[in-house]
Order: structure tokens, then C-alpha cells, then sequence
């Protein structure tokens, strides 16, 4: 191994405590952008033995995450993420964690797994249904719900947030499991999937006590102070019932001959060609994927959306181009398709302006790296924890201009997407091989529910009681999965398009 070195800079750590203190508690991505001005593109903060390394720019992360990727392929041993038992024997540290990942019953999402063959098989299993050359089959059915969602959107603007939500939901769950939902957050279904995305943000780097102190979690429930432990386990119940009862609703309807083509379905049929009973082990991997999906799809999927609805009513100029654009090509007389997509260079720049206005994962996904390793002379041991500072890439003003506005003309040269500008879409999706495999399925969500919207709605800013549009300081949420929270849209038909919609019903 290489020999330790000078770690990269960083705020001068205090004893025993480290950079503790240092580190940003709140949308930490706008301190670490602050420090990155003084420290540099490479940061190091210490905390509670851990080196965590914080990454500023595009040419670094194309270093470390693309031409090294093997030494990053890891997730740091939150409490999510320690499985292996095999691991527990010679971490103390660990074993505690270990007690948590059962407790909290997020132990087989893959999103958390660290690097080694069970996450190359999961992640084999997911890539399978979400690679670009696959995912077409799922048009038909996000075309179906983005329409839906156009009458729901009518019919009552002051759900806006949560009918988006339900749409994407629903979506996710039929080409899951190939089952009818009702696109309502009343939906036992979607429900089932709600209660058990809740606990996420809870367990993810940071935003637990218990991810620092996990000793915490041996305390025994009476203690005061310990509801933490009793929340814990009733999230576990509604964590595992997201995972178990779609599935087993999908294996019924397929036992009794009412399945509709989903990947569920699939993965069932695959595995009944392995023998006559099925290997649970391989049935559990199926069971596992299938639910991914949701876990990971729906709250990034919703923010990005709910920060498009807030940009079209701030930025009405923009929504007129892109309705002009949609007019020329669309026509009224009917609603976008995917196949129209090449055709709208203006909604895609939206789309990629959308991405990169307010990064739906700031700080993306934590990897932890499994060697040491040198980085222009700076040594980054062996188990750091290290994240991307995404929200200062794409709020970088040498690449974007006034980097708060959203303007979807900064991707343009001669009517043309230029490929020169920094494309959103190579970031916000995280890096080298723990890359998001959903990104292609949720970049055509996106387009087919932006276009239609476009197509069909003008979008306005909150209005007072008298009708007056209300002036609101944004302002966005602090976590893993961010978005704007306190911006209510409304929405009227087009008139030029309204009588599609209502040809929907
Ligand atoms: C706009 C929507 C989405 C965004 C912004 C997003 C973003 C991300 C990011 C930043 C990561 C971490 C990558 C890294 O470690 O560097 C990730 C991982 C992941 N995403 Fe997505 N995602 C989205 C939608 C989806 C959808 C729809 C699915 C499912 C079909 C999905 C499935 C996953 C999975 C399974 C992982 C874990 C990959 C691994 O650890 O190997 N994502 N996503």
C-alpha cells in the first residue's frame, strides 16, 4: 500500500473531536462551497475516526470516481449498510451498526451495500430492467400516467406536489409489479410504498445520531430519551412490509393468471426456469430489486419535478418558448409522444436546466474508498468517507452564468443543444460504477411529464386570497434528497390545448 502522506486541506482538526464542528449541519453543500473557496477542489474534514473528503470539481471527480473507480466502489459502514455478518467478527464498531441495519430493515436495499459480489449481483438484477435498450417498454405506461396526471393537476392545483407524487409512484409500481394502482395517495399500494420511504433520511450519513454514536442503539427502549428506538422499530415494520407486500401481491396475481407484463413477472418466470421449486435465495435478490425501484426512483423523481413547476412560474418567458416550441411540433391537435422528443431541443434544455438549478442530491451518494490513494500529491486513506460537492459544480458562474437564474437558452448555440456546455446529466446521477441505473427511465419521466405539462397547463405562482400572485424567499429542504418546500403553484388549462385533456376523461 502507499506510503501516508499530506492529506488534502482542510479546517485544522480539534482533539478527539476532529472537524465535528467544522462540518456544515445544515444544506452542508453551501459551507463546503463556501470552504472550498479557501481549501481548494480536494477537502479534509476528521470526524470520529473517519476521513471524510469533500470533491469541488468536475476534473477531480473524473480522477478518483472514473479513472481510479475500483478504490471508490464502496459505501461508507453506516448503519444501513453493514449485511455482512462476516464482517461483524472483527468490528466492534460494526456489530453495532449491524444491530441498527436490522433494526431499521433497510439491510437489503443495494443503493447501501458495500462493494463485493452480492452488490455486483443486485446491481447486475437492476441494470438488466433500466438499461437504455430496455426501457422503452415502459413508455407506454409513463405516457399513460404523465396524462393522467394532467387531469388530476386540473381538477385540483392545491394537491399539485402530491398528485406529481402519486404519479411517479404509480408508474414505478405498475411497471414493478405489473398490478393495478389507482394514482391516489389513498392507493393501498402507493400507501404502503409512503410509509416506508419515510424512514430514509433518517438512516442516511449524518442525519442520525446513531450513524456517529452507534452505541446508542444497544440502550435498552424504557430509557427516556430513547423514543428514537421505539420510532426505529416500528419504521422497520413499515420498511419491510414495502419490500414484502407488493411482491407477494404480484406473485398472486401471477398465480392466478392476472399479472400484466411487469418486471416482477419477469424476474418470476427466469426464476422458474431455474427448477421446479423456486431457489429462495434467487427469489429474495427479485423480491429485493423489485423494490429498489420506488425506494430510489420516487423522492428524487418528485423533487426534480416540483423544482420544474416553481421554475415555469417563476420564469413565464420560458414557458411561453417552450409552448411555441411545443405547438410548432406537437400541434394542438394532439399530446406529445416520446418519439417527439428529438424534435424539442427547448424542452430538453429545461430539462436540463431543471436538473441543474437546484440539485435534487447536492452531496449525491457518500462512496467510501476500499485502498489508500495519492491525489496530486495528497494521501486519501483507505476507508474515507468521499462525496461530491454537486451543487457547487452546477452552480459554478464560469460555466453557467448568474448560476440562481434558471435559463435554459445557456445550453444553446445557433438553435442547437451545445455539447460544449457542462451537461447536468453526467452529475446529478452520481459517478463510475455505483452510477444511478435508473437515470435513463427517470430522464424519460421527465421529459414525457414536462412536455405534457407544457403542452396542456400554464403554470403560475401562489396566489393570495385576492387573487394576487405572493412574493416567497425560496427556500429548499436539508438532507439527502433536497427540493424547493414552500412554493404552492397553480395551474389553468391552455386554452388552445384544454380539449385534450378533457378527452382524456
Ligand atoms: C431524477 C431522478 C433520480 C436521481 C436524481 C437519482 C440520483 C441518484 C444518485 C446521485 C445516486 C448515487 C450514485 C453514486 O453513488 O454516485 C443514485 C443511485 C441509485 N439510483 Fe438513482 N436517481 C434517480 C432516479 C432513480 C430511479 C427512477 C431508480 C430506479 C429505477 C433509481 C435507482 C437507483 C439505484 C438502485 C441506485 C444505487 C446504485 C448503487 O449503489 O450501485 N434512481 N441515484
Amino acid at each position: 500500500s502507499l506510503r501516508p502522506g499530506r492529506l488534502p486541506p482542510g479546517p485544522t482538526p480539534l482533539p478527539l473531536i476532529g472537524n465535528l464542528l467544522d462540518i456544515p449541519r445544515v444544506r452542508p453543500w453551501l459551507g463546503f462551497n463556501d470552504m472550498a473557496k479557501k481549501y481548494g477542489n480536494l477537502m479534509h474534514f476528521r470526524a470520529l475516526g473517519r476521513s471524510i473528503i469533500i470533491i469541488n470539481d468536475p476534473d477531480t471527480v473524473m480522477d478518483l470516481f472514473e479513472k481510479r473507480s475500483t478504490v471508490y466502489l464502496s459505501r461508507p459502514q453506516t448503519i444501513l449498510s453493514s449485511l455482512y455478518v462476516s464482517q461483524i467478527a472483527h468490528a466492534p464498531f460494526e456489530q453495532c451498526n449491524h444491530v441498527v441495519a436490522f433494526r431499521t430493515g433497510w439491510e437489503w436495499n443495494m443503493a447501501f451495500f458495500p462493494y463485493g459480489p452480492k452488490w455486483k449481483h443486485y446491481r447486475r438484477a437492476v441494470w438488466a430492467y433500466y438499461h437504455p435498450d430496455v426501457i422503452a417498454k415502459y413508455y407506454p405506461c409513463q405516457t399513460e400516467n404523465a396524462r393522467r396526471l394532467l387531469s388530476k393537476l386540473l381538477s385540483d392545483d392545491t394537491r399539485l406536489v402530491e398528485h406529481v407524487r402519486s404519479a411517479i409512484g404509480a408508474t414505478l409500481v405498475t411497471i414493478t409489479y405489473g398490478v393495478d394502482v389507482t394514482m391516489d395517495s389513498s392507493d393501498t399500494l402507493l400507501s404502503t410504498f409512503e410509509e416506508g420511504v419515510k424512514s430514509i433520511q433518517l438512516f442516511v450519513s449524518g442525519s442520525s445520531v446513531l450513524e456517529f454514536i452507534p452505541i446508542l442503539s444497544r440502550l435498552p427502549t424504557w430509557l427516556p430519551g430513547t423514543a428514537y428506538l421505539r420510532d426505529l422499530a416500528r419504521t422497520r415494520q413499515a420498511t419491510y412490509r414495502m419490500r414484502d407486500v407488493p411482491w407477494n401481491a404480484a406473485k398472486e396475481a401471477l398465480s392466478e393468471g392476472r399479472a400484466s407484463e411487469s418486471i416482477a413477472r419477469s424476474m418470476v418466470e427466469r426464476l422458474s426456469h431455474l427448477s421446479d421449486d423456486v431457489d429462495l435465495g434467487e427469489e429474495m435478490v427479485a423480491r429485493d430489486v423489485s423494490a429498489i425501484s420506488y425506494a430510489a426512483g420516487i423522492d428524487t423523481t418528485h423533487a426534480v419535478l416540483c423544482n420544474f413547476f416553481v421554475a415555469m412560474a417563476l420564469y413565464p418567458d420560458v414557458q411561453k418558448a417552450a409552448q411555441a416550441e411545443l405547438d410548432a411540433i406537437v400541434g394542438q391537435s394532439r399530446l406529445p409522444e416520446f418519439e417527439d422528443r428529438d424534435n424539442l431541443p427547448y424542452i430538453n434544455a429545461i430539462i436540463k436546466e431543471t436538473l441543474r438549478w437546484h440539485p435534487a442530491a447536492p452531496l449525491g451518494l457518500a462512496h467510501r474508498s476500499t485502498e489508500d490513494d495519492i491525489h496530486e500529491g495528497y494521501f486519501i486513506p483507505e476507508g474515507s468517507i468521499v462525496m461530491v460537492n454537486v451543487w457547487s459544480i452546477m452552480n459554478d458562474p464560469a460555466v453557467y452564468p448568474e448560476p440562481e437564474k434558471f435559463i435554459p437558452e445557456r445550453f444553446f448555440k445557433e438553435g442547437r443543444i451545445d455539447a460544449a456546455v457542462r451537461d447536468p446529466f453526467a452529475y446529478l446521477f452520481g459517478f463510475g460504477p455505483r452510477i444511478c441505473p435508473g437515470r435513463h427511465y427517470a430522464d424519460a419521466s421527465l421529459f414525457i411529464t414536462i412536455a405534457s405539462v407544457l403542452h396542456t397547463l400554464n403554470i403560475h405562482p401562489p396566489r393570495d386570497s385576492n387573487g394576487q400572485p405572493i412574493q416567497t424567499e425560496l427556500r429548499t429542504t436539508s438532507g439527502l434528497v433536497v427540493h424547493i418546500d414552500n412554493y404552492r403553484c397553480t395551474v389553468t388549462p391552455r386554452s388552445a390545448t384544454e380539449e385534450l385533456i378533457r378527452n382524456l376523461d
